[in-house]
C-alpha cells in the first residue's frame, strides 16, 4: 500500500460497545485484572477526521455533537461549572487517547510527517462504553490508511493493546470483523462472538463519570467466577430470554455504592419493560435490551421524557432541575467493528 497524498482525509465514526457479560477471574501483579467479558459495538458513536501534516507532531481539536450546551442541557449540568466540566471537558493535549494513539503510531513506523484530527464526540465520557478507546483504535486504523500501513499489521495489534485494554477490541480484525467478541486475559485476548440477532438496546447516561481504575480497585472477586461459555452459547442461538437471563457484571455492585443513581436507573428500566437491564463495563452507564428497534426507539423516548431535565410541574411552572434525575438516553442497535473508513 502506498502513502495517501497529503490533502487526503481519513474519516470514521467510531462507535461505543456494551458488555453484556463481564465477570473478573483474578487479579495480577501488574495492577490488572484477568476477566472474562462479552463486548457488542453499537451504533451510538462519535466522528473523527484525520489529514497528515507536513511537520511532525499531533495537532487535535475536540467538541460535542451536536453541541456542548445541549448536551450539558440534557444531563441538566451548567457547562461552565466545576461538576460540569469534569463530565464534559475532554482533553485536546497528550492525556487524550487519540493524540497518545497518533504520537505512538508516528513514532512506530517512523513518520517524519505529522497529524491534525478533529474530533467530534457524543460517547459520554467515564461511562464504561469504551468511547475513548474506540477514537483511539479508529485513530490508529485512519493513519495506517492515510500512511499506507495495511490495517492487519501485527504492530496495530501491539499498539493497541498498549495504549489499553478495550482497544484491541475496537480495533478489530480486518479478516473477521465482528459485531461482539468474547474478551479474556486483561482484555486483549479476543474471540470473535456469533450474534444470530441484532440487539435492540437502550442506554441511560447519568451525570456522573465513574474511574475504571477506581471501580476495579473496590471491586471483588467471586470465590467461583463463571467463565462466559454459557452466555455465548446463549448469545449463538439469539434467544432474548436465554441471553438476558445469562448477562451479569461484576462490576456493577462497587460502582452502584460509588454512584446510587445506578440503582435507581437499573429500577426504573426494568419497569419500562427493558429486559437485561445492567450496567456496562466499569459504568456509570446502564442498558437494557428491546424486543425489536421500534421498541427500544419507543422505550427510550418515554425514559427521555421522564430523566429530562426541564419539566413541568402539574401548575404549569418548571420543577427544580437540581432535585430530579437526569440522564442521556440513547436507543442504539449492535453495528460491526471496525468502522468502515472513508477517504475524502
Ligand atoms: C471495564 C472495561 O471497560 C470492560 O470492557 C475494561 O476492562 C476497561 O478497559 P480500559 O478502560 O481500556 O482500561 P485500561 O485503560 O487498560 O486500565 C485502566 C485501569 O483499570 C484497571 N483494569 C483495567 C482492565 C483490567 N482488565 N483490569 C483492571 O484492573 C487497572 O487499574 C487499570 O489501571
Ligand atoms: N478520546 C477521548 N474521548 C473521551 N475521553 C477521553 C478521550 N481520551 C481521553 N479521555 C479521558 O478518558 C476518560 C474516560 O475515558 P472513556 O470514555 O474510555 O471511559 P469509559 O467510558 O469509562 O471507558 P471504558 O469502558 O474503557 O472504561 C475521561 O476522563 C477523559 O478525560
Amino acid at each position: 500500500m502506498q502513502p495517501l497524498p497529503l490533502s487526503s482525509i481519513a474519516v470514521t465514526h467510531p462507535p461505543a460497545k456494551l458488555n453484556l457479560f463481564l465477570e473478573l477471574i483474578g487479579k495480577r501483579n501488574d495492577g490488572y485484572h484477568d476477566i472474562d467479558t462479552v463486548m457488542v459495538a453499537i451504533d451510538w458513536r462519535d466522528q473523527l477526521r484525520v489529514q497528515q501534516t507536513e511537520t511532525a507532531g499531533v495537532q487535535l481539536s475536540v467538541q460535542w455533537m451536536p453541541s456542548l450546551q445541549i448536551i450539558a442541557d440534557e444531563l441538566g449540568v451548567d457547562p461552565e461549572s466545576e461538576r460540569g466540566q469534569s463530565l464534559l471537558g475532554i482533553p485536546d493535549d497528550s492525556r487524550n487517547l487519540v493524540h497518545q494513539a497518533l504520537t505512538r503510531f508516528a513514532a512506530r513506523f517512523g513518520l517524519t510527517t505529522g497529524f491534525s484530527c478533529h474530533l467530534a464526540k457524543s460517547i459520554p465520557a467515564g461511562a464504561g462504553m469504551g468511547g475513548a478507546s474506540s477514537d483511539a483504535a479508529s485513530a490508529l486504523l485512519c493513519a495506517a490508511t492515510l500512511s499506507g500501513v495495511p490495517h492487519d499489521h501485527p504492530d496495530l495489534a501491539v499498539l493497541a493493546a498498549e495504549l489499553g485494554s478495550d482497544i484491541p477490541f475496537f480495533l478489530g480484525n480486518s479478516l473477521t470483523p465482528w459485531t461482539a467478541a468474547r474478551a479474556q486475559g486483561r482484555g486483549e485476548r479476543l474471540t470473535p462472538v456469533t450474534l444470530s440477532t441484532q440487539l435492540n438496546t437502550v442506554v441511560l447516561f447519568p451525570p456522573q463519570s465513574l474511574s475504571t481504575a477506581k471501580i476495579y480497585s473496590e471491586s471483588s472477586i467471586s470465590d467461583v467466577p463463571q467463565l462466559a461459555d454459557t452466555f455465548v452459547e446463549a448469545l449463538e442461538t439469539g434467544d432474548l430470554t436465554s441471553i438476558t437471563s445469562h448477562m451479569c457484571n461484576r462490576l456493577q455492585e462497587p460502582a452502584s455504592k460509588i454512584a446510587p443513581q445506578i440503582d435507581e436507573m437499573l429500577k426504573s428500566m426494568w419497569h419500562h419493560g427493558l429486559r437485561g437491564c445492567q450496567l456496562t463495563g466499569s459504568g456509570s452507564a446502564c442498558f437494557g435490551l428491546a424486543e425489536s428497534p421500534i421498541r427500544a426507539s419507543r422505550l427510550a423516548s418515554q425514559l427521555r421524557s421522564q430523566y429530562s431535565a426541564i419539566k413541568q410541574r402539574g401548575d404549569g411552572s418548571h420543577a427544580d432541575r437540581q432535585t430530579l434525575p437526569t440522564a442521556r438516553v440513547v436507543a442504539a442497535n449492535s453495528v460491526l467493528v471496525p468502522a468502515g473508513i472513508q477517504v475524502e
